[in-house]
């Protein structure tokens, strides 16, 4: 039996709550349009997701589906349907399409106080329902990239801690976005994100049940970042620079670029 085909890079948006609902769903329209005759995303070469605010997910599934880019939610309950007012379950994101789970954003730990009791119950919800976890993690000061490195991978263990003891755990994408590259002019440095990235994706590679998952970078992501990092780092988690869609094109440029030689009609 054939393994499955793991798509070269991974590139996620988060439209956080920037955007009104038509403004999103235009948005999507032209990710669209994009999508489906750039070869990168035609070829099987990138994996893409958008993650729009809940109002939009089932309209933005709907623009979306057969373009190759998958929707997600920005965030889930850690609990199963029930009386929980104001939540969104795991089991209603999958209903309605999505594929992907954001979990553990800086934003939500700080502003909504979110600890990693909570991480790992959200993180597990995801897993028990079929949907990619995208686990963010990262130093909240700048620090030498060992120290970042051994602060992200103890944040990924605790995440993973709670679906390890339910038997629920698989792959996951883990974004790593150092707390201070968030919202700033600029990404981390290259050197920076290559020496986290790399030592959180052989933490990964050692345990079996994680086969599949990928590390990507976030935090003032943009185009110009993916070839300076070279194939070492598994793709871009993006916020802002991800609003205007030819950013997004140009960032599938740049994943063709890199990893083109790896799938047919990729130059
Ligand atoms: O979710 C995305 C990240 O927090 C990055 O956002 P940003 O690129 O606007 O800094």
């Amino acid at each position: 039996m054939s393994s499955p085909h793991v798509p070269s890079v991974t590139i996620g948006v988060s439209l956080k709550m920037y955007f009104g609902h038509h403004q999103t769903l235009n948005w999507c329209r032209r990710i669209a349009a994009i999508a489906e005759r750039h070869p990168a995303v035609t070829g099987g070469l990138v994996e893409t997701f958008v993650l729009p605010s809940f109002p939009a997910l089932v309209p933005a599934a709907g623009l979306l589906a057969g373009t190759g880019v998958r929707v997600g939610a920005q965030d889930l309950s850690a609990e199963e349907p029930g009386a929980f007012t104001g939540e969104v379950s795991g089991a209603q994101l999958r209903e309605i399409g999505c594929g992907y789970a954001e979990v553990g954003h800086a934003e939500r730990r700080r502003l909504f106080h979110e600890d990693e009791t909570v991480v790992a119950a959200k993180t597990a919800a995801a897993l028990r329902h079929g949907l990619t976890p995208v686990l963010c993690v990262g130093e909240p000061e700048r620090a030498d990239a060992g120290r970042a490195a051994e602060r992200c991978a103890a944040e990924v263990e605790s995440a993973l801690a709670a679906a390890g003891r339910a038997g629920v755990l698989g792959p996951v994408i883990v974004a790593y976005e150092p707390q201070w590259a968030i919202g700033a002019p600029e990404p981390a440095s290259p050197e920076h994100i290559r020496a986290v990235c790399t030592a959180l994706s052989t933490r990964l590679a050692e345990r079996a049940e994680l086969a599949g998952s990928r590390v990507v970078y976030g935090g003032s992501a943009g185009p110009g970042l993916l070839t300076r990092l070279g194939p070492e780092v598994g793709g871009l988690f993006l916020g802002r620079f991800a609003h205007d869609p030819g950013a997004f094109e140009a960032i599938l440029d740049e994943a063709a670029a890199l990893h083109g030689t790896t799938v047919a009609g990729v130059a």
